[in-house]
C-alpha cells in the first residue's frame, strides 16, 4: 500500500480571530481530494486551536505548532501535551528550524525528548529537519538531517505517528523553493537512512515531506517525485493557493 499524501498549513504566528475563521471558510469550501487519499493537518498559533476545532470541517485535522518536553507543571509560558491532547488536538509540530534555531536554539537532543514524550502521550508528530545554506554549500547536509533524524530514532521505536518533515533552512519564507531534485535527493537519501537504521518497514511507511517556500505553482512538480509524500506548507497556507496544493495530491495517484 502506498503512503497517504500529507499536506500540512503551519500558519506560524499569524492571524487574528477574524482573520482566522475566513481561512477556515476557504478551507470549509473548497472541494478537495477525499481523506481516503490525503490528510490535511492546518496548525493554527495555540491561542486559535479552540476556534478552529469548533469550526473546520471533520475531514481536516489540526496540529499545534509546539508543545513543553515533558509533563507540565512549573513553567511559565509553555504548553504540554497532556493539553493538547485534552483539547482533542491529534498533531503536533517538532523540531521546526524556527524553534532550533532563530527563537530558542532548541537541540537535537531536545526535540528528539519532545517528539518521544508527545508520542507517548498519543499526540501524532510532524518532526521538522533541514540544514541551513551553510551547512548545504559545505556539503554536509545529509549529514545534519541524518543527525537530527537519528536524535529521534535513538528515542523512538515505533514510527507510525510521525511525518518527517524536510524543511532546509535557506528555503522557508524566503521564496526560494528547493528544486525537485533536490528535495527528491534529500527524501530518498533520508528513506535510505530510516532504512538503515530503522529497519525497512519504517522506511517504507513513513511519509518524508517538503517545506520551504511551496506554492499553488510550485507544487505539481514536487509532488511528483516518488520521495515526496506531502508538504508542509509555510506562507501560502494561509491563502487560496493552499487548495491546489491540497489537490496536487493527485498527481500522486494517478502515477501509482
Ligand atoms: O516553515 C515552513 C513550514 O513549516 C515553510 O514556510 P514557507 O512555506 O513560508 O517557506
Amino acid at each position: 500500500m502506498g503512503r497517504k499524501f500529507f499536506v500540512g498549513g503551519n500558519w506560524k504566528c499569524n492571524g487574528t480571530t477574524d482573520e482566522v475563521k475566513k481561512i477556515v471558510s476557504m478551507l470549509n469550501e473548497a472541494e478537495v481530494p477525499s481523506e481516503d487519499d490525503v490528510d490535511v493537518v492546518v496548525s493554527p498559533p495555540f491561542v486559535f486551536l479552540p476556534i478552529v476545532k469548533s469550526l473546520l470541517r471533520p475531514d481536516f485535522s489540526i496540529a499545534a505548532q509546539n508543545c513543553w518536553v515533558r509533563k507540565g507543571g512549573a513553567f511559565t509560558g509553555e504548553v504540554s501535551a497532556e493539553m493538547l491532547v485534552n483539547l482533542g488536538i491529534p498533531w503536533v509540530i517538532l523540531g521546526h528550524s524556527e524553534r532550533r534555531r532563530l527563537l530558542l536554539n532548541e537541540s537535537k537532543e531536545f526535540v528528539g525528548d519532545k517528539v518521544a514524550y508527545a508520542l507517548s502521550q498519543g499526540l501524532k508528530v510532524i518532526a521538522c529537519v533541514g540544514e541551513t545554506l551553510e551547512q548545504r554549500e559545505s556539503g554536509s547536509t545529509m549529514a545534519v538531517v541524518a543527525a537530527q533524524t537519528e536524535a529521534i530514532a535513538d528515542r523512538v521505536l515505533n514510527w507510525s505517528n510521525i511525518v518527517l518533515a524536510y524543511e532546509p533552512v535557506w528555503a522557508i519564507g524566503t521564496g526560494k523553493v528547493a528544486t525537485p531534485a533536490q528535495a527528491q535527493e534529500v527524501h530518498s537519501e533520508l528513506r535510505k537512512w530510516l532504512h538503515e537504521n530503522a529497519g525497512a518497514e519504517v522506511a517504507a511507511t513513513t511519509r518524508i515531506v517538503y517545506g520551504g517556500s511551496v506554492n499553488g505553482a510550485n507544487c505539481k512538480e514536487l509532488a511528483a517525485k516518488p520521495d515526496v509524500d506531502g508538504f508542509l506548507v509555510g506562507g501560502a497556507s494561509l491563502k487560496p493557493e493552499f487548495i491546489d496544493i491540497i489537490k496536487s495530491s493527485t498527481i500522486k495517484k494517478s502515477s501509482l
